[in-house]
């Protein structure tokens, strides 16, 4: 870039609670000439077997991002000074078409990373994952893919149906568009339909690391399996915010006992620094089960997470920033 980024709105000069909300006060695309990275809201639910409501997700999470500040400590980054971050709206998805959905997110999402641009999505229902992941793979070839959900989301049908929430990541694989040497779920738990669930989710490629296993190895351990699964491969990580235990995130459509807690997710999404990164996104946050902003506080930290492991990529490795 020849010219600084334009960064958030100053939150010590202009109350922070003031104004609409874009994400972390970043500038609208429409009003920089082009971003690295950009955050786009899916404001969908159509997918979902059990609570409705991640539809309204994009809107509370861009709330929630408002107390966000620019430098990440942990990470050594000013992602917004460093890049050009701004946010790209929502995609407007028809409710009543989940096929008609699936492909207006392909299509946007492969429009807006058409000239590099990043993609840090906020959904929207898990079934959002494969229409982004297609348009990921489109320019990548097939992706690695590091999911963290309560869920395994490679189920085949649901009444039928083959896009909802819990299938997208089966329909990934038969498509293609996913690398089968390094599919991994982190933070699986709770009850299944049967034990052929695991069978086939390993038939498909995928290795798991269980909530449980996040607690016995800790978060060092974790990260060293999972860089050493994913290497230098294009990666895609997933975010359903339903990982995390009820208490850290209530504000979900299929809450599950037993979960990561939020400190464990971000410490785990800060072990990727250095990784190939080239799409993410945060998904299943539904706001009306929520408590006290619990899970769009979380939601919007991890999607500042993903922006700013995006910079350090961007902008080379660690170490060699000022
Ligand atoms: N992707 C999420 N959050 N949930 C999938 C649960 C599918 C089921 O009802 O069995
Ligand atoms: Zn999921
Ligand atoms: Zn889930």
């Amino acid at each position: 870039m020849t010219t600084e980024p334009r960064g958030p709105v100053d939150s010590s000069r202009i109350p922070r609670y003031a104004g609409p909300a874009t994400f972390a006060r970043l500038p609208r695309l429409d009003e920089v000439p082009r971003a690295d990275i950009a955050v786009v809201g899916v404001p969908f639910d159509t997918g979902v077997s059990y609570r409705p409501g991640a539809r309204f997700a994009p809107a509370a999470v861009r709330e929630a991002s408002r107390l966000l500040r620019p430098y990440h400590p942990a990470l050594d980054v000013s992602p917004f000074a460093t890049v050009q971050v701004a946010d790209a709206g929502d995609i407007p998805v028809n409710p009543f078409d989940i096929n008609e959905a699936i492909e207006t997110v392909e299509h946007e999402a492969s429009r807006l990373q058409s000239d590099g641009t990043k993609l840090v999505t906020i959904g929207g229902d898990h079934t959002i994952a494969l229409p982004l992941l297609r348009a990921v793979a489109k320019r990548h070839g097939p992706v690695a893919v590091l999911h963290f959900d309560a869920h395994l989301d490679t189920w085949d049908t649901y009444f039928g149906a083959e896009y909802t929430h819990g299938t997208p990541f089966r329909r990934a694989v038969e498509e293609g568009i996913v690398d089968t040497e390094a599919l991994s779920h982190v933070g699986t738990r709770g009850p299944l339909y049967g034990k052929r669930d695991l069978e086939e989710d390993r038939r498909l490629g995928f290795g798991i690391v269980t909530s449980s296993d996040v607690l016995r190895r800790g978060v060092d351990e974790t990260v060293d399996a999972l860089r050493q699964r994913i290497g230098d491969r294009p990666l895609y990580v997933s975010v359903d915010i339903d990982v995390l235990d009820p208490a850290h995130a209530p504000g979900t459509g299929t809450p599950e006992a037993g979960g990561m807690t939020s400190r464990e997710l971000l410490e785990i999404l800060r072990g990727l620094a250095g990784l190939n990164l080239v799409g993410g996104d945060v998904v299943e946050v539904a706001p009306a089960y929520d408590h006290a902003d619990i899970t769009s506080v979380a939601a919007s930290h991890v999607a500042y997470d993903l922006i700013s492991l995006f910079t350090l990529d961007s902008a080379g490795p660690r170490e060699e920033q000022t």
